[in-house]
Parts: C-alpha cells; structure tokens; sequence
C-alpha cells in the first residue's frame, strides 16, 4: 500500500503556503521551503522577521540561492546592508575568502565564496547571519567562520524557519518537522 506524503501547511502574516515534501538524502520526506520565483511569500516573511534582527546588527550575511531573496527584503525593510556569499568561484572575485562548508543536512559538499571586497563591508562590523532555513546549523557554521575571518563580529543567526534541533542559538519564525514520514 502506498501512502500520500503528509503535506503541511505554514502561515507567516496573512499569506500561507502548503510546502511541497521531497526526498532528502536518507532522511526520509523533508519540507521543502521556497522562496525563489514566489515574492508574495517572501516579502510576508521579510516583514515578520524585521523585529527579530538583533539589536545592534549593522550588516546581514546571507549564502545563495534560496535565501538571497529573503535578504533583500529584509535589507530594503530594515535599511540594514547586506552582503552574499557564492557557492561557487567566479573569475572577477578578488582575493575571495574561501570557507567549506562542515556538514549539511543533504549531505552534499559545498564550498563558501566570498569576494574580497564584499568581505571588506564585514570589517569592524557586527554581523546578523540571515538563512531561509537552518537544519544541521553547518551552512550558519561556516559563514560565521567568513565573518571572523573578515574581521566582523557574529550578532546572531536569524531564519525564517528553522528544521530540527541545529545547535546553534537561532532565532527564527517557525519550526519545521525534520522529517514528514
Ligand atoms: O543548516 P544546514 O544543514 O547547513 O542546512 C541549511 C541550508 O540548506 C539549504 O541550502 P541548499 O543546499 O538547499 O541551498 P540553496 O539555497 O542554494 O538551494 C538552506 O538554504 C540552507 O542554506
């Protein structure tokens, strides 16, 4: 007998959004949280997040794809700068610091990639890391690892939804469950 994927349904503000459920590594059917290609979802989040930046942030660090989005409506809500870390090498990037990533929840290797004169804006500054989700707290790891390496100070770890139990201190929205079925 086969049984339907359990969906599950989030509301942040007046929008909601029932997300799709995908397979992810061993860990059975996962939530799948989108903000690419959906601003009306994004830009309701971004507002119910502004609150939760911590005081005294005065730049947020984000990581491409699906968090980037998020961040600039945080950024143009809070007036706060932001900076963005690639996954990937680009040949105009100078002296770009490069930061692997420890462990990640799809179990997929992955390599941080910021451009040197991004990393400049994180100099001296107090730093709020913003992600879409955090699962295993790895990605949240290592990017805090690029702010100190730029000379910047970790404020916090802000998400909109957060999977698990990441043993980092992260403030976000919602919980998600880790698995569905
Ligand atoms: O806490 P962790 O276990 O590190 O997992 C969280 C990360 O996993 C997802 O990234 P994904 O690989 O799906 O990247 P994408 O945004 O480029 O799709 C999500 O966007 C977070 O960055």
């Amino acid at each position: 007998m086969t049984t339907a994927p359990q969906e599950l349904t989030v509301t942040i503000g007046d929008v909601s959004r029932t997300l799709p459920t995908v397979r992810a590594g061993g860990m059975g059917r996962v939530p799948l949280v989108e903000f690419i290609g959906d601003s009306e979802f994004t830009k309701a989040v971004a507002q119910e997040m502004v609150a939760l930046i911590p005081a005294g942030t005065e730049v947020l660090l984000t990581v491409v794809t699906n968090a980037l989005p998020l961040t600039h409506e945080l950024s143009d809500r809070s007036g706060l700068p932001y900076v963005c870390a690639r996954k990937k090498r680009r040949t105009y990037m100078q002296q770009p610091l490069i930061q692997d990533v420890p462990s990640m929840t799809l179990g997929v290797a992955e390599t941080l990639w910021l451009d040197g004169p991004h990393a400049e804006r994180l100099k001296g500054k107090r730093v709020t890391i913003v992600q879409d989700v955090v699962a295993s707290g790895g990605t949240a790891q290592a990017l805090a690892r690029l702010v100190e390496r730029a000379g910047g100070t970790v404020s916090g770890y802000l998400a909109a939804f957060r999977q698990g139990t990441p043993t980092l201190d992260v403030i976000a929205l919602q919980d998600l469950p880790r698995t569905l079925s």
